[in-house]
């Protein structure tokens, strides 16, 4: 089900109002972490999603009311033509990663290209690697996903875990108080959000507790 900006501003007052798109591989825990984020649960066996599936959540940041409307979208390659049509409207992507599997992280390039081509210009992009409870089992190094969002000049880069509550909401506060930084939404309307100039600095956040847990690019 789809809802617009307008409808829900008809519906009850927020500040402001952002669409996020969440994408990356399949099974990289992209519904895992939105269903964290919406309720604060971990559910160990997901569906694979089917398309696109809507979640909200109101956040306060600095005592403003901060709706955040996540599209987590089907990994799958067969929903491609599904969910490319949700890029158009989104304010940011979300690219998830696994960080045990090199082949999430490969395709990184891929979702960006796909932001490029379906998305409005100047998408905000953060990168999250998730499921950084398995440290044993690592693939992908927070560096080189440090040097990959340089490269792309990315927002961020968290090492996530939906399973053991790690990072998962400060990935749309970051999030949300870089577009509220942006300052292009209207109150109670519709996005102008897209278009405005990209002026900040790329900002690389880490997590895992054995490593820095903050760094800038
Ligand atoms: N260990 C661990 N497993 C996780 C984590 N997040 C998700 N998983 C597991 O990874 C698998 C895939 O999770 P999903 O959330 O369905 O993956 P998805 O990216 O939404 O997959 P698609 O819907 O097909 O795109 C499930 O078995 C989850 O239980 C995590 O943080 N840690
Ligand atoms: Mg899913």
């Amino acid at each position: 089900m789809q809802f617009s900006s307008s409808a829900w501003a008809a519906d009850e007052n927020f500040d402001y109002l952002f669409k996020i798109i969440l994408i990356g591989d399949s099974n990289v825990g992209k519904t895992c972490v939105v269903q964290h984020f919406k309720s604060g649960v971990y559910t160990e066996t997901q569906q694979n999603t089917i398309g696109v599936d809507f979640t909200v959540r109101s956040l306060d940041i600095d005592g403003k009311k901060v709706k955040m409307q996540v599209w987590d979208t089907a990994g799958q390659e067969r929903f491609r033509t599904i969910t490319q049509s949700y890029y158009r409207s989104a304010h940011a992507a979300i690219i998830a990663y696994d960080l045990t599997r090199w082949s999430t992280f490969e395709s990184i390039p891929h979702w960006i290209h796909e932001i490029e081509k379906y998305g409005a210009a100047n998408l905000v992009i953060m990168l999250i690697g998730n499921k950084c409870d398995l440290w044993e089992k690592r693939h992908v190094l927070f560096e080189d996903a440090c040097t990959l969002a340089e490269k792309y000049g990315l927002l961020a880069v968290l090492e996530t875990s939906a399973k053991e509550s790690k990072n998962i909401d400060e990935v749309f506060v970051l999030m949300a108080k870089e577009l509220i930084a942006r300052n292009s939404l209207h109150l109670y309307g519709e996005s102008a959000l897209n278009g405005l100039p990209l002026d900040s600095s790329p900002v690389v956040m880490a997590q895992s507790p054995s490593e820095k847990t903050h760094c800038t690019c």
